[in-house]
């Protein structure tokens, strides 16, 4: 018997919803024709794409998806389309950039300006914390944590809750939709790790931690010269003191904590060391005078936070304790503070952006006989007006400033307080003082890794939609990815009823464990190793039932710090008990640790599901391309499953 025109001969329901209605009109049945050649078109991509690489699973994936064009068609449009949810304490907003460099190219390549201006913030903070460290005694001893004589704690056992009344304020919500445009971006499947290593088969993991309630602070007189006048980098707290109120920061916040700190010269006495740092600091009229050259920078700060901070926001300043961003700049001036511990923040979604696409058309000389304004006045964001013409006080100043920077930088008796300190910039987020030469020329264009590595800290839950440019080799459907809030261990359960809704209808967890942590501790508690936090987290969301049925991809992130700490001699087994003496090895290390997270997932999830697992570094942009595609094309394949077209 004939089928019926617009009609398929098959008893697959699915095909009764996607049949066109009876009364279609010439003009519906054009819109309707056309929306299924556009989704063949992306299907096409995605198989294309997916034929690039082998495997029976992906051919069949193809198969499905051109067999049936006009039904993913209908999901892409009528469905939501693929959500997932990236948690982890650290890298959100970074991997989030990943997506963008795949997804939209061009539009990555264009806003590559925009953030000069957060690499100059970064590189101002480097200099304003080494600054500070000049300025504040050096704490003669360290916590005993970490130490391997302290005792043993399992993971099994939370940590408490934080002694606080503070309460989240709403979550703000914005939506990001990146622009179409033209570009192309390639893509190659990354590695799927899921087999373990036998002698990892359980999750128990033991980190050294100190009895609980054990914090060491010592307040002790400032050196003489935070007292000069004219300084504009005085800090007028010490360092160290306890805090009053719910937040308790730590005296050396994100400091790595070693038992054996005894401070030891290992390439001789450098200048006058071996007195007080006040003496030190006394003795060194080198850098006094450093000091006194850099005070620019301190109203250059305050020009990029002007810039970057939309104009309507309420705070002016933006400075919150890391890992706690309910802590306003307000409370901030209430109680002491060190520079270090506050790091400046930004909302969400493309405000920062415009609020610097517009302060750049203030600088005079813009707009002007150069014909780089567009038609009202806006810089316009093509690849050929890149706005390295424009000028730019900040820049200027640090070109000016890059001798006296470096000397500081450089200086053996700097390096030696930093370490004595154990502030290690270098394994900082933001850390731009080995590039100055590039970075401050006057024409810098920031690269795609220096983007990633830029360090901007977002606070408040943001959902971006990553739609394909429209000429990106390997097109897909759109894909939403949403970044939630820093969270810790003990916020996860606060925190969750707020992010329940977020947690509907995802298709994916991306999980950002950053290993190279092992050696340090979390702000908020110096009793909790950051290593062991991320460990505690990945438990909770193993364990969580609304998310039972949620793919979890997992990157064991920050592999190249983990790497050059290894590689400096810094032994896991020290934090890691459990390590025992496998080899120091960032093979052994990563491989480890995968089977522990690993066992965790198998122990803790309600129901099977898949789990992938990537040893990464996402600020590398080489190596982390192929990894995003293949996480995009999980997704994808997730989502198809769950609407049940696969
Ligand atoms: N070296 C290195 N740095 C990384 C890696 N992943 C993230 N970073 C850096 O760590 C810093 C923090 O990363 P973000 O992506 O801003 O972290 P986030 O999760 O968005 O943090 P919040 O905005 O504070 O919630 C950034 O400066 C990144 O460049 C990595 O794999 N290797
Ligand atoms: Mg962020």
């Amino acid at each position: 018997m004939p089928v019926p025109a617009g009609r398929r001969d098959s008893d697959d329901p699915l095909d009764e919803v996607l049949r066109p209605p009876p009364d279609e009109t010439t003009d519906q049945r054009q819109i309707r024709l056309d929306r299924e050649a556009e989704a063949k078109r992306i299907s096409l991509a995605i198989c294309q794409y997916q034929g690039g690489a082998t495997g029976t699973e992906k051919e069949t994936h193809c198969e499905a998806l051109i067999a049936r064009p006009e039904r993913v068609g209908c999901v892409f449009r009528a469905l939501r389309g693929p959500r997932s949810l990236i948690l982890s304490p650290t890298g959100k907003s970074t991997t989030l950039r990943q997506f963008q460099r795949l997804y939209t190219p061009t539009a990555f390549r264009e806003e590559r300006i925009l953030w000069r201006a957060v690499i100059q913030l970064n590189i101002v903070r480097s200099i304003r914390i080494i600054i500070e460290a000049l300025e504040s005694p050096v704490s003669p001893t360290n916590s005993p944590f970490s130490s391997p004589r302290s005792r043993a704690r399992s993971i099994s056992r939370p940590p408490p809750l934080p002694s606080t009344s503070q309460q989240p304020p709403p979550l703000p919500h914005s939506e990001y939709y990146y622009a179409n445009g033209s570009g192309s971006g390639s893509h190659s499947p990354g590695e799927v790790g899921r087999s373990l290593p036998a002698d990892n088969s359980d999750g128990d993991i033991q980190f050294g931690s100190p009895p609980r309630g054990q914090h060491r602070y010592h307040q002790q007189s400032p050196p003489r010269a935070r007292h000069r006048q004219g300084s504009n980098y005085q800090n007028s707290h010490a360092s160290g003191s306890r805090h009053p109120g719910h937040y308790r920061a730590p005296s050396n916040p994100d400091s790595e904590v070693d038992s054996d700190s005894d401070f030891q010269y290992h390439h001789g006495s450098p200048r006058s060391l071996h007195n007080s740092n006040s003496t030190l600091l006394m003795l060194n009229a080198h850098l006094e005078t450093l000091k006194q050259k850099l005070q620019p920078l301190k109203h250059i700060e305050q020009m990029l936070i002007a810039k970057l901070v939309p104009p309507n926001e309420e705070e002016a300043t933006h400075l919150a304790a890391p890992g706690n961003p309910y802590i306003s700049s307000a409370q901030v001036a209430a109680g002491p503070q060190t520079y270090r511990s506050q790091e400046i923040f930004i909302r969400p979604g493309p405000g920062w952006k415009g609020a610097l696409s517009r302060a750049r058309v203030n600088y005079p000389g813009f707009g002007g006989s150069e014909g780089s304004s567009g038609p009202n006045g806006q810089r316009p964001m093509s690849a050929g007006n890149t706005g390295l013409e424009t000028q730019d006080e900040p820049q200027e100043v640090l070109h000016m400033l890059k001798k006296e920077i470096v000397q500081l930088w450089q200086d053996p008796v700097v390096k030696e307080i930093l370490k004595r300190k154990k502030i290690k910039l270098e394994q900082e987020s933001g850390f731009f003082l080995d590039d100055l030469d590039r970075v401050t020329a006057l024409k810098y264009m920031p690269s795609d890794d220096d983007v990633l590595k830029a360090r901007l800290k977002t606070v408040g839950v943001s959902e971006y939609k990553f739609e394909m440019e429209v000429s990106a080799v390997g097109a897909s459907p759109a894909l939403s990815l949403t970044d939630l809030l820093p969270i810790r261990s003990f916020t996860w359960k606060q925190q969750r009823p707020t992010w329940a809704p977020f947690f509907d209808d995802v298709d994916a967890i991306i999980f950002l464990a950053p290993i190279s942590a092992f050696d340090q501790v979390l702000t908020e508690d110096k009793t909790v190793n950051r290593l062991e936090d991320s460990v505690l987290l990945w438990k909770a969301v193993c364990s969580n039932k609304l998310l039972a049925n949620v793919d979890l991809v997992l990157f064991l992130n920050k592999c190249d710090i983990l790497e050059k700490k290894l590689n400096d001699g810094v032994r896991l087994t020290k934090y890691v008990r459990t390590y025992g003496d496998r080899e120091n090895t960032l093979d052994g290390v990563s491989k480890y640790l995968r089977g522990k997270f690993a066992a965790i997932h198998r122990e803790y999830s309600p129901n099977p599901r898949k789990f992938y697992v990537f040893c990464t570094s996402v600020t590398d942009a080489a190596t982390t391309a192929g990894i995003i595609a293949s996480v995009r094309d999980m997704v994808i394949r997730q989502h198809l499953k769950q609407s049940k077209l696969l």
